[in-house]
């Protein structure tokens, strides 16, 4: 069986627990998991207990995230992290190049070298904010051919929101195992160790990695109890752990810089573990999508799938904003995203199909950025038809797209800002929008 299979039927096999932000609890081993305590003298079948923190011990309750693991090594058993090259990898503050206020579109990234696993075929396309002062994002693309073998990953910087648009991904975490396809979306949190398997020859896609709060779910205000993502859909994996003694390379980014020890076992020993700081996948095809049933075309905040607060109240460090099948029945309106300039800066990803505020150019596994106060919309050829359209109820199913929407403008870095696959003359597709003034 080749590895892709290997891990297919690895993936199809996998159960979750669920629910949002649940306080879960998994055991691979029946008895792991000690009861009524954290940390007893002598943690169950001869495994250590450790906790992995991702909110200060002290933060309100609402917003306290720590898990406990149960393994077979402490993490605190390796020798000496040293500094490897960064490879495409960037972080914020990005001071290789400036912040430019043009609209800017790529296509999809290159094919990769034969042997790219996750981590080498990371490409970070630009950000905003300070990793080291907790703040911020960046938005990078992926391209692999190969699983990560004999080698894990943990980030330091913030938690990774992977949005695969090519090829599933079967994600062997401390926690766990997920499976993530394209049109469903795999959220790693700060700290916590994984592997990636391809599950198809390629893979392809996108990742929020957010340095400031975690991602929660959004207030529903007046839309009540229900709709948008619902908490019951998120599912966290079960326990799983692996024995594997010799040489695995855990790389860890710390403040921008990848870093790199040789372990003499996997560090994905984790044989039960129990707590609110967990990886977890979602489908975006169970997006409960609202919208407008009178007219005008609402603002894309009713498609936020999960926001990560700032400081201020309503201001996201980011938003992940999902563009998800849905009908189109306002009267009197034009349907497609209007005109509009936003002080937000929005990056926009294409995970199948075609946009509706776009006609072509905007492609799958391409992106676009559009940057604070940058004036966008339609196309042209989007507004022309979109004005003069007949406005029966319309079902728009033939795309799916997202959006990272963050407070602060996103800089590219040098490397995207020069990169042969940035489209020239996006500004083109706004030219032409005749004058029909009368007065
Ligand atoms: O620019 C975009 O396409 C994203 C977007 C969509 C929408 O429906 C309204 C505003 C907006 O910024
Ligand atoms: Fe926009």
């Amino acid at each position: 069986m080749s590895g892709t299979e290997q891990a297919r039927k690895t993936a199809e096999g996998l159960t979750y627990l669920t629910g949002f932000g649940n306080e879960h609890s998994s055991e691979a081993v029946p008895g792991a998991l000690p009861h009524g305590r954290n940390s007893p003298q002598r943690a169950p079948l001869g495994l250590y207990a450790e906790q992995l923190s991702g909110s200060a011990f002290t933060e309100p309750r609402a917003h306290n995230r720590r898990s406990w693991l149960y393994r077979i090594r402490p993490s605190a058993a390796h020798p000496a992290f040293t500094r490897i090259d960064n490879g495409s990898v960037r972080t914020a503050p990005f001071t290789d190049s400036v912040p430019d206020p043009n609209r800017l579109r790529w296509n999809p990234l290159p094919e990769p070298a034969p042997g790219t696993d996750f981590l080498d075929g990371l490409w970070t396309l630009g950000g905003n904010g300070d990793a080291t002062q907790r703040t911020g994002m960046a938005v990078h693309l992926y391209h692999a051919n190969s699983p990560m073998e004999r080698r894990v990953f943990g980030n330091s910087d913030g938690e990774l929101l992977i949005v695969p648009e090519r090829g599933g991904l079967l994600l062997r975490t401390e926690m766990g195992l997920l499976r993530a396809e394209p049109g469903e979306v795999a959220l790693v949190p700060r700290g916590v160790r994984f592997r990636v398997e391809l599950l198809d020859a390629t893979a392809r896609g996108y990742v929020c990695e957010n340095y400031g709060a975690p991602f929660q779910l959004p207030d529903l205000g007046p839309i009540g109890a229900n709709g948008l993502a619902n908490a019951r859909d998120f599912r966290a994996p079960e326990a799983a752990y692996e024995e594997v003694e010799g040489e695995v390379e855990v790389v860890n980014k710390f403040c921008g810089n990848l870093w790199s020890a040789t372990y003499d076992h996997s560090p994905l020993d984790v044989v039960a573990w129990h707590g609110n700081h967990t990886p977890y996948v979602y489908d975006l095809h169970r997006f409960n999508v609202l919208g407008s049933l009178s007219y005008d075309h609402p603002d894309p905040s009713i498609f936020t799938v999960l926001t990560s607060p700032s400081d201020t109240p309503g201001l996201a460090g980011v938003d992940f904003v999902v563009f998800a099948p849905r009908w189109l029945v306002g009267e009197d309106t034009f349907r497609p995203p209007y005109f509009h300039r936003n002080v937000m800066s929005e990056y926009m990803g294409l995970i199948e199909g075609a946009y509706d505020a776009k006609a072509d150019g905007f492609v799958p596994g391409g992106g676009s950025l559009h940057n604070m106060m940058s004036a966008h919309g339609p196309d042209r050829a989007t507004f022309d038809k979109a004005s003069a359209a007949e406005l029966r109820p319309q079902k728009v199913d033939d795309g799916l797209a997202f959006m990272f929407e963050t407070r602060w403008p996103v800089t590219a870095s040098a490397q995207a800002a020069g990169a042969s696959q940035l489209q020239t003359g996006y500004d083109d597709v706004w030219q032409g929008l005749q004058r029909h003034f009368r007065s």
